[in-house]
């Protein structure tokens, strides 16, 4: 259902390749590699943000970069979810501000109820008209994954996703990703260097 053919991208004169990928539904894939050998760029690729170089990336029968810009938005809106490093929250809106927001973008009805549901499930429906400053580092990881599930995606990414966790949060939030994929049929890719992560993967891409 995530494929990819002949990837490669270029900065400067540093050119990355990176080996075909094949992906089934509800999988859940360890994304590994020393720093500097292309994780992030390649999950920027796969998530629809970054073209690249060369290459094609099939998302089941779509092929990603044929998509037009507004279409490509709507289509990773509502079928790709994406957890970044560093919580990328808007700072003037609450959290419930901000996952509106994605519904938004996505081309769908603003849905409280759903938003509620999904700080509720995560443990942080205390904060939900709080802004992002006034919320702890893992209040902030959470807000940040809710907002990714957020429009039950089929395809879950995560770069880095404990790396600034300590070792409960980073459990818990590997614990909540593999169950959030888990209970929609998902599928899961995480991109880490964390070995706290790696026990809890059986399928590794190494980079
Ligand atoms: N915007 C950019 N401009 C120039 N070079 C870049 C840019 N982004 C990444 N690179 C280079 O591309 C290579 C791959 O970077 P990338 O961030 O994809 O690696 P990574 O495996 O995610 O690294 P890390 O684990 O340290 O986050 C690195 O050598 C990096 O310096």
């Amino acid at each position: 259902m995530l494929t990819t053919k002949s990837l490669s991208h270029h900065y400067g004169n540093e050119k990355l390749s990176f080996p075909d990928l094949n992906i089934r539904k509800g999988e859940q894939w360890l994304l590994l590699g020393e720093s500097g050998s292309g994780k992030t760029t390649l999950l920027h690729i796969l998530t629809g943000i970054k073209k690249p170089f060369s290459g094609e990336v099939f998302i089941q029968e779509t092929e990603l970069y044929k998509l037009s810009g507004q279409e490509l938005d709507q289509f990773r809106g509502q079928n790709i979810g994406v957890v970044f490093q560093q919580a990328h929250l808007i700072k003037s809106l609450t959290v419930k501000e901000n996952l509106f927001l994605a519904q938004t973008f996505a081309g769908f009805k603003n849905n409280e109820d759903r938003i509620i549901e999904v700080l509720t499930e995560l443990d942080i429906i205390q904060k939900i008209n709080s802004y992002p400053a006034s919320l702890s580092q893992g209040q902030l990881q959470r807000a940040s994954i809710a907002r990714a599930v957020l429009n039950k995606p089929f395809l879950l990414f995560a770069d880095e996703p404990t790396s600034s966790l300590d070792n409960k949060n980073a459990k818990t939030v590997v614990d909540l990703l593999l169950k959030l994929s888990e209970s929609s049929g998902g599928t899961l890719v995480v991109s880490t260097h964390d070995d706290r992560v790696k026990e809890a993967f059986s399928k590794e891409y190494i980079l």
